[in-house]
């Protein structure tokens, strides 16, 4: 058994009907990190997740949970625990009731054990007796967090836990997963938001209609072959553009979004690593003060826009459907593979022992 890796699955495909959620995937999350998925919407990511967690078994194929195979039962694995499609909560009941009635159900004899302290490490002591009725989606995402935390995971599985939260409050939640996996845990989270991907995640996983089209470490997205936009802020833009018009390997962006949402001493170029950094070379032999140089978008963003490339509609096809990848020659040495298929169904509002389905206002036998 090879104790580095958290989850090994081989060749897992999941329908529902004629839809193809995931069409023989792959995947190797390494433990003690924090692994990402994302892809576009209906690429099966929900599915994928759900299957850990024992929401739904896999029509075929082989999934591995720190060595152990997952079982064919509607059952948590042990040691993992989270959530998907927002965690279920009693409207009713307070944040520290919610809780309490999850750890009664395993724990007859000491039905607050680890209460109070869940509530604080997500940050919800204050509003601890207030009703869930109350709480904003965000605070729904953090009680919910607090309800997987409450069986100390191994493997903590979320589905965009970043949902709602304010700016403060992805810090506190961003805070709460590094710690989980300093402490030798391992989360696997899906988001559509790039951003928290990149501060969060060593490794990701994009899936494109039901198929793994890149996994690997986020460095390895960074092609420096690949040309990206970038946006300049320096001390006189017009100078600026002066050096880097005519460059080889540099062409200006005109009228892109990004210099209308910046200022007036921005500009955007479009090139390969070694093209820009003789452009700031040259912009700064010309006494041009470089202010700030951020790609338009991420590297994680333009291969994810890349790698998931499709038309409208394209991410419902049936199990027939096209690929919407691009083929593995385009890319670098990281798990490269075409993408095609299309998804389903995660299981109809299963709670498991730790698993906790649509956080509608009807009460789910929630995160337990
Ligand atoms: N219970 C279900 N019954 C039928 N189809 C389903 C079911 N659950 C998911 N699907 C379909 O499977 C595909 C994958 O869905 P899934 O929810 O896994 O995607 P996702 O990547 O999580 O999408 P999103 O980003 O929108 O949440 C979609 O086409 C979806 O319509």
């Amino acid at each position: 058994m090879d104790t580095s890796v958290a989850v090994r699955g081989s060749g897992i495909t999941k329908t529902f009907g004629d839809v193809v959620a995931l069409d023989h995937v792959d995947v190797s999350i390494a433990r003690g990190q924090i692994h990402g998925l994302v892809g576009p919407n209906g690429a099966g990511k929900t599915t994928l997740l759900g299957l850990l967690l024992g929401l739904a078994v896999a029509d075929q194929g082989t999934l591995e949970i720190f060595g152990a195979p997952v079982g064919r039962t509607l059952a948590a694995p042990d040691g993992v625990s989270g959530f998907v499609d927002g965690p279920g909560l009693y409207p009713t009941l307070t944040a520290k009731q919610n809780l309490a009635a999850l750890v009664a159900l395993r724990h007859r004899d000491a039905p607050s054990t680890g209460v109070d302290e869940a509530l604080h490490e997500v940050g919800l002591t204050e509003v601890a007796d207030d009703k869930v009725r109350g709480f904003s989606l965000g605070m729904r995402q953090r009680l919910g967090l607090a309800a997987a935390l409450l069986t100390k995971p191994r493997l903590l599985v979320l589905d965009e836990p970043a949902n709602g939260l304010d700016p403060a409050g992805k810090k506190h939640v961003h805070g709460v997963l590094n710690r989980l996996v300093a402490g030798g845990a391992t989360v696997i989270l899906s988001s559509h938001r790039m951003d928290d991907l990149e501060a969060l995640c060593s490794e990701v996983t994009i899936l494109s209609t039901g198929r793994v089209v890149f996994s690997g470490p986020l460095h390895k997205l960074s092609d420096e072959n690949r040309e990206l936009d970038y946006r300049l802020r320096v001390s006189n833009a017009a100078d600026a553009r002066t050096v880097a018009d005519g460059m080889p390997g540099i062409h200006i962006v005109e009228g892109s979004d990004a210099v209308a949402r910046a200022d007036a001493e921005a500009i955007v170029v479009r090139g390969k690593v070694a093209a820009m950094d003789e452009l700031v070379a040259r912009i700064v032999r010309a006494d041009i003060a470089l202010r700030e140089l951020a790609p338009v978008v991420s590297p994680l963003e333009a291969a994810f826009l890349a790698l998931t490339e499709q038309t409208d509609g394209e991410a419902s096809v049936p199990a027939s459907g096209q690929s919407a990848g691009r083929s593995p020659d385009q890319h670098s040495d990281a798990a490269v593979k075409p993408s095609a298929g299309q998804s389903a169904d995660p299981i109809p509002g299963q709670p498991t022992d730790t698993a906790v389905k649509p956080s509608t206002d009807q009460p789910q036998e929630a995160a337990r």
